[in-house]
């Protein structure tokens, strides 16, 4: 029986030393201009083996063209992107290292499932036994027999993943894969790509939605405008934006100098007067408080929302052109990252507003 994932080095994979750690994919410099648009600008950022790594930025940040020079389907304008240390290209198996989907609308309508993955398989040298393993793996087994053209597109993009998994790849480039899949579908490919990496293998998966990479993906490269603009582990981001305590005090001031004493340092005083405190439970601010003489009059926590801090890393990746002036309009707003920021605390201390603006953004 053939395994449903790759379980380490994939045997004929091409390595001339089975034992020796695969290197990932390295993007290094990589840059594309298209007659005078750059798609893409000096990118560099890892996908280490064995991490499932989110690639995200807003709609034409240069995503499906950073992946289409990583599977040699673009020539970069400058740069190079390798898989294991050679380019795409340079394989001696490709398919049976790299698995991508990169669009789930080229299926010949006519063909069936079964008819497309037996082509396939064949093309790359997999036995068509395989067909029947990785359609019953993308949940497609009853619909073997069935024409493309009457797929939904929740289907397509089940079947495009059964194709990239027939050679068994170590690796799997995903661009937008959740797209037109139901929450229910969406939660089986996130379980279906953890299953994958615990496996052995590696995962680059595209959205511009970074809620639905989440919860998945434990590293993210956020590109805006084709440049980078954020590479780490998906905890680091989260850790960087964890909650904080919002304190409404007689004299933010000095509990701020009380928290710092007692090594709480991230402190800092709103233009609304309250004091946001990261890292710190509520219980042991009221207990400083308290025993400094100050006054609490509210306290609230606020929890960072990703998605808002991925907001506010790629705003401007939309500058309209100003009618006839050739200008770049104006790059819109930062999001806060903290939902409902600033929701109404309690009393405030006299002379202070109630202000709009708040956080500036993430730090
Ligand atoms: N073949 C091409 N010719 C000219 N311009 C292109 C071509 N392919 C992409 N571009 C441009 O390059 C930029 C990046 O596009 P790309 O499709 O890589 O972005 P993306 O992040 O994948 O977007 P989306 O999330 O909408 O798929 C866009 O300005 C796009 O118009």
């Amino acid at each position: 029986m053939t395994a449903p994932f790759p379980t380490g080095p994939v045997a004929g994979a091409g390595y001339a030393n089975a034992a020796a750690p695969p290197p990932g994919i390295a993007v290094q410099g990589l840059s594309k201009t298209f007659r005078n648009v750059p798609a893409v600008s000096d990118l560099s950022f890892s996908v280490p083996p064995g991490s499932i790594t989110g690639f995200l930025g807003p709609n034409g940040s240069g995503k499906t063209t950073t992946l289409r020079m990583l599977l040699g389907l673009v020539r970069p304008t400058a740069g190079a992107a390798l898989v294991d240390g050679m380019p795409f290209t340079s394989l001696p198996q490709p398919a049976r290292v790299v698995g991508a989907v990169l669009d789930a609308q080229s299926f010949h309508p006519k063909h069936t499932a079964g008819t497309h993955l037996d082509v396939y398989a064949a093309a790359i040298g997999v036995p068509a036994a395989r067909v029947r393993h990785v359609l019953d793996l993308v949940g497609l087994g009853a619909a073997a027999r069935r024409q493309i053209g009457e797929f939904s597109l929740g289907m397509r993009q089940r079947l495009a993943l059964a194709t990239a998994l027939l050679g068994e790849p170590r690796y799997l480039v995903l661009d937008e894969p959740a797209n037109g899949l139901d929450p229910e579908g969406m939660a089986w490919l996130r379980d279906f790509l953890l299953g994958y990496a615990r496996s052995g293998g590696t995962v680059l998966i595209s959205s511009h939605i970074l809620r639905e990479v989440e919860q998945t993906a434990d590293r993210l490269v956020i590109i805006s405008r084709g440049m980078l603009v954020h590479q780490g582990t998906t905890a680091d981001l989260r850790h960087a934006h964890r909650a904080r305590v919002l304190v409404a005090a007689s004299d933010p001031a000095r509990l701020a100098t009380a928290l710092a004493a007692a090594g709480h340092t991230d402190a800092q005083v709103q233009p609304d007067g309250r004091l946001a405190i990261v890292g710190v439970e509520p219980e042991r601010v009221a207990a400083l408080a308290a025993g400094h003489g100050v006054t609490v009059f509210g306290t609230s926590v606020e929890h960072a929302d990703l998605e808002q801090v991925f907001l506010a890393m790629t705003a401007g990746q939309y500058v309209g052109a100003a009618p006839g002036w050739g200008m770049q309009g104006p790059t819109p707003p930062q999001q806060p990252p903290y939902p409902g920021q600033f929701p109404p605390p309690g009393p405030f201390p006299p002379g202070q507003q109630h202000s709009p603006t708040g956080w500036e953004g993430p730090r």
